[in-house]
């Protein structure tokens, strides 16, 4: 095995990667293509390895920019994260001996959402976390005041500087920890369980998130003694009655609900057939049910599904879509995707995400460079009609769900579409342009 530097976590590519992509319109899509690991599942799981206190495996970990960083964190935060020859996707986190902040490194935080998870481990490793505010994809104001009410609940003291936020870890722990949260947050609820983890105290989260990306630290956790009680509006999380050492921990992060849905959106739109791997069909159910109701026949299998659009209904079938983080409600960063798919079915349609008030106006300027006419009906609705006719056009990736898709958009518009700020892409997917060629996507890349 390999010790990583801080500096191994970043990708490395001898030639420096297109910063354009043209696409192309062309056949349906068919074929067999498998999906990467889950970005936003890895980046808890590889934060909750970090709580544990001890040496976590962790497998299926993605190969994109935003886990890079996080890896790079762990390193700057006292972890060693190190590399298994010869498995690619899959390290080690073990507590190192170093008890330094590299002070450099935690500046990256501010450039990924999901730092705030790292708060909880370094409240374990060192008693005080002092983080900057996060990053990631701007769309519109994403507060942290639930993370703060969680850390509070426990004790902790809390404070927020110009250039962040700062926790004091409590000096009396102890008995059960009761928080509610108003809303269902994803961050606010992983963060409570990380938490509750670092000080081995019982958890009672009312008005819990119970995403996949949730529930995957919750079995992760079991997997150590943790014993969960799971209903919709609580979560009761018990910590092991004995502190024997564990041995032999292997994690896997669950394949990328989201590509898995970008895909099969994709295949849609093209009026293809394909299977997509390595990836729980319940995890992105919501979506496949838009699809479903517009004739698209979607099969579950054990390890993926198969998306058959070649006899799609020409009658109006209007997609009523908004994003939810109720627990079997469309996770926001589908929505996106399933927009660019509605474009080309026939009927009005009218979509929603009150979750991320900035996404539409990512998005909807580009697609009306392509020719899409959407009515916004307020900064976070809109409703427009289809099939309308896209014509290729130059546009940018503004966040990660957008980029995806520019991609289906580009996929179905009259002549070529280039994309540009793939940046933004390649933090979320490791590829996914890649992944739409293997399915016969005419996509190439355009050297400036
Ligand atoms: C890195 C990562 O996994 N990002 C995901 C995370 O984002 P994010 O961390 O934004 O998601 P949360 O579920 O925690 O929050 C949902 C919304 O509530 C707001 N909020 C949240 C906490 C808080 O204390 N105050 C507050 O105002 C957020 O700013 C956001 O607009 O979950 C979202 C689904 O919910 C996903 O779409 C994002 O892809
Ligand atoms: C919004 C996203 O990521 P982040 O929260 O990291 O910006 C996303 O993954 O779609």
């Amino acid at each position: 095995m390999r010790h990583a530097s801080p500096r191994d976590t970043v990708p490395d590519n001898t030639a420096p990667p297109a910063e354009v992509i043209a696409i192309r319109p062309g056949r349906p899509l068919e074929g067999t293509v498998i999906v990467d690991g889950s970005k936003n599942a890895a980046l808890p799981l590889l934060s909750a390895a970090a709580v544990v206190g001890a040496p976590v495996r962790v497998t299926n970990i993605p190969d994109s920019t935003d886990v890079h960083t996080m890896l790079g964190l762990l390193v700057g935060a006292g972890f060693d994260v190190v590399h298994i020859p010869g498995e690619a996707g899959s390290m080690v986190i073990t507590p190192s001996r170093r008890h330094r902040i590299e002070a450099e490194l935690l500046t990256a935080a501010s450039t990924i959402r999901a730092s705030y998870y790292l708060a909880p481990a370094l409240l374990g490793r060192f008693g005080r976390a002092r983080l900057p505010w996060p990053g990631g994809c701007r769309i519109g104001d994403r507060g942290m005041e639930q993370h703060f009410r969680v850390y509070e609940a426990f004790g902790d003291r809390c404070s927020t500087h110009r250039y962040g936020y700062e926790i004091q870890r409590s000096r009396a722990e102890q008995g059960t920890v009761s928080v509610a949260l108003p809303f269902r947050s994803r961050g606010a609820t992983i963060v409570a369980i990380l938490r509750a983890v670092v000080s081995r105290q019982e958890l009672r989260l009312s008005t819990p998130n119970l995403s996949p990306e949730t529930l995957g630290v919750v079995g992760a956790l079991e997997s150590i003694g943790w014993v969960k009680a799971v209903e919709r509006d609580l979560l009761v999380l018990t910590p092991p009655t004995e502190t024997a050492t564990v041995h032999d921990l292997t994690w896997t992060v669950p394949g990328d609900k989201v590509e898995a849905g970008t895909l099969a959106c994709a295949v849609a739109a093209t009026r293809g057939t394909a299977r997509i791997e390595g990836v729980r069909a319940g995890d992105l159910a919501p979506a496949l049910e838009h699809l479903r109701r517009t004739g698209v026949v979607v099969t579950e299998h054990v390890n993926g599904i198969e998306i058959d659009a070649r006899h799609i209904a020409r009658d109006e079938l209007p997609i009523h879509a908004s994003a939810s983080l109720s627990p079997s409600g469309l996770d926001a960063d589908f929505e996106p995707s399933l927009l660019a798919f509605a474009l080309g079915i026939p009927g009005h349609h009218a979509f929603a995400d009150t979750i991320n008030p900035g996404r539409h106006a990512n998005l909807i300027p580009q697609l009306r460079c392509m020719g899409a006419e959407i009515e916004e009906v307020s900064p976070t609705q809109c409703r427009f009609a289809g099939p309308q006719r896209l014509t290729g056009a130059g546009v940018e990736t503004t966040d990660i769900r957008t980029g995806a898709a520019l991609l289906i958009a580009g996929l179905t518009a009259q002549g070529i579409t280039t994309l540009g700020g793939l940046e933004q892409l390649r933090r979320g997917h490791a590829d996914l342009p890649g992944k739409l060629r293997a399915l016969g996507a005419d996509i190439c890349e355009v050297t400036p």
